[in-house]
């Protein structure tokens, strides 16, 4: 053994060799695990080897690059690179000293400094992340408007209030509400995105608040409000012109030929305008007309004025009683189209419009509604004074038509916009787990099963027990699968309707009218019930569900209707995008209460995209 130290053989020499070499590798990775610090969290045990795992950092780099030679890389030099160019550290450095904008909507004004970056979700990143630096005194205002009595609203509104949101002990507004209700009557200094141009115009308005935080109202009181004052100085102003004109016949001598003309005259009562609102508020489904239109209407009563929803669902005649009504209109909720093409024979009923309001604008300002839209926009704009967008949702779209359209926007952002509400539960289902194995429908069923036989929970916040009936929303992507997923469930025990598009108008208000409103869902269950009696004996062999209602949906009904009562929502199929994710999700968890989402993930759907939702909802942050 001595000998053959003394005498070492060449391939002694290239192990050892290897050995040194390895052993310097191991150690160059450690020290760079450490820098990172990663090696101190995994202690090291068994012999130390290279890693196989251990990702080359210079794949990317090209033998073109190695030399210097080449000025601009190619497209896919960037692949594989663990760490950004010395340029783009540069570029980067620059930035974080200028202090460029905030990354989103809920920091302030400092950069946002993500533990995990939203990987999967910047993929179909679709929402537009609405910068505001100055949470503070958005807050601020928030707070100092903790009662309605604080706006300066006309009397016969505020008192009006309260028939708009019956059954409450105290009103106070939301931060939706504080936010807008101030701005839009002229009274607060808000965020503009650009320097002021000189383009004339409306004044225009972008409320952003998340889903169930009292967005009509936040619109409807300071319109209302300022079409009153309106109506109060034409009044003056008629009644000034007529003194002055009683004045002018008395000075002027005795016309016997005038009087004759003027006697052929019509006597034109100029307060009533038959089909000449002062007011558009434009919904994109029929449902939501019918949903503004009871929240007008319930004003109506106290602050006296008209308003006639309008959609394709009515008859022509019950449409043209409601807009060309002797007693005058003063505020037309419709859908853009029907809108649109009643302007075409009509121009004149948006000779008078002072307010636009476009409820769920990301939606009327997308491909299916944007030409219908823009057209009312274009007719309305000479006489318009204000034109207010709302959504829960700013996709990039929107807001870069926004920017462009009208630079002079006002934004009025709440903080916790993008966000789902913070009392919402998320769970996951795994479907492809047993018992389900792949079987989502099955998967389907149950879930409202365990939903249906638990046992009312007692909401502190309500003060009383949670109701009887549940009432779940299952949400899927294609309208097809509604009328399917819901026969299954029927099959299976549960009072299920399929609500899309083609449902008989009549039966589709039923449907909803259990959903969203409690007053309703008393008598609305009477007559669901005793319509249901030759299905619950077909069912009586069957083992029910007695106390659980279930809608299957697509996004109809996701958008602005106003579920107070549904508790859970399932998510069949994962949402498209963060912006089905919101307005999904939002229709539970409404103004406060609790809430709980369950997606069922099955073969092939997005598991990345849930998780992230999931912790971006866990930390209370708003989606991308
Ligand atoms: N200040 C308030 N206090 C208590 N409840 C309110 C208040 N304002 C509105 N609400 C109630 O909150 C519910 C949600 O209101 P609304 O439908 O206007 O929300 P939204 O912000 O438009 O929601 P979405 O974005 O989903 O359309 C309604 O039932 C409404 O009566």
């Amino acid at each position: 053994m001595l000998r053959q130290v003394a005498r070492p053989c060449p391939f002694c020499e290239l192990r050892s060799l290897l050995g040194q070499q390895t052993r310097l590798y191991t150690q160059v990775q450690r020290e760079r695990g450490e820098r990172h610090g990663a090696a101190s969290s995994r202690p090291r045990s068994g012999p130390s080897r290279p890693s196989r795992m251990v990702l080359s950092e210079n794949v990317g780099r090209t033998p073109a690059d190695a030399r210097h030679t080449r000025r601009k890389p190619d497209a896919f030099a960037y692949l594989n690179r663990t760490e950004a160019p010395r340029g783009l550290e540069r570029v980067r450095e620059q930035r974080e000293t200028r202090g460029s904008r905030p990354a989103t909507g809920r920091d302030d004004g400092k950069r946002r400094t993500r533990s995990e970056p939203f990987h999967a979700l910047k993929m179909q990143s679709s929402l537009h992340q609405v910068p505001y630096n100055n949470r503070t005194a958005v807050k601020r205002q928030i707070e100092q408007y903790d009662s309605f009595a604080k706006f300066p609203l006309a009397e016969p509104i505020l008192r009006a209030v309260n028939d708009a949101l019956p059954d409450l002990e105290y009103r106070n507004p939301t931060p939706a509400q504080a936010v807008a209700i101030p701005a839009l009557l002229g009274l607060l200094k808000t965020v503009r995105t650009k320097v002021k141009t000189k383009k004339s115009g409306p004044e225009a308005f972008l409320l952003a608040a998340e889903t169930g935080s009292g967005k009509t109202l936040a619109y409807l009181l300071p319109t209302l409000d300022a079409i009153k004052r309106e109506e109060i100085d034409e009044k003056e102003e008629a009644e000034e012109q007529a003194i002055k004109d009683a004045e002018a016949a008395t000075a002027k001598p005795h016309d016997q030929r005038a009087d004759m003309f003027s006697a052929e005259e019509p006597d034109i009562n100029k307060a009533v305008d038959p089909a000449r609102p002062r007011a558009i508020i434009l919904v994109p489904s029929a449902e939501l007309v019918a949903q503004v239109g009871a929240v007008a209407k319930s004003l109506s009563h106290t602050v006296k004025f008209r308003a006639a929803p309008i959609s394709a669902k009515m008859s022509a005649t019950v449409i043209r009683n409601q807009l060309f009504n002797v007693n005058g209109v003063d505020v037309v909720i419709s859908t853009p189209p029907l809108l649109a093409s009643i302007a075409e024979s009509n121009p004149n009923i948006l000779a008078r419009v002072t307010h636009l309001i476009c409820d769920e604008a990301d939606s009327l300002f997308d491909r299916s509604f944007k030409q219908s839209t823009t057209e009312i926009l274009d007719r309305a704009t000479p006489s318009l004074k204000k034109l207010i967008l709302c959504s829960a949702t700013i996709p990039k779209y929107l807001d870069k038509y926004l920017a462009d359209k009208f630079p002079d926007m006002h934004r009025l952002v709440t903080p916790n916009l993008h966000a789902i509400p913070r009392r919402v539960q998320l769970g996951v289902v795994d479907v492809n787990k047993d018992p389900y194995r792949g079987n989502k429908m099955l998967a389907c069923a149950d879930t409202i099963w365990q939903i249906g036989k638990a046992s009312g929970d007692y909401d502190p916040t309500e003060g009383k027990e949670a109701v009887p009936t549940k009432r779940v929303l299952v949400f899927v992507n294609e309208r097809e699968n509604t009328e399917e997923v819901a026969q299954y469930l029927t099959k299976k025990g549960i009072d299920a309707l399929a609500f899309h598009r083609d449902t008989d108008p009549s039966r589709q208000a039923k449907i909803l009218a259990s959903f969203t409103n409690d007053a309703h869902a008393k008598e609305s269950a009477e007559s669901e019930d005793n319509k249901a009696a030759p299905i619950k004996t077909e069912l009586a062999n069957k083992r029910t569900l007695p106390n659980t209602k279930v809608i299957v949906t697509t996004d109809l009904g996701s958008r602005g209707i106003d579920t107070v009562s549904v508790r859970h929502v399932i998510l069949y199929d994962v949402p498209h995008t963060t912006i089905d994710f919101i307005h999904r999700l939002g229709r539970t968890g409404r103004m406060g209460r609790r809430g709980r989402g369950i997606v069922l993930l099955g073969p092939g759907d997005r598991a990345d995209v849930v998780r992230e939702v999931r912790e971006a909802m866990f930390r209370g942050e708003a989606l991308i």
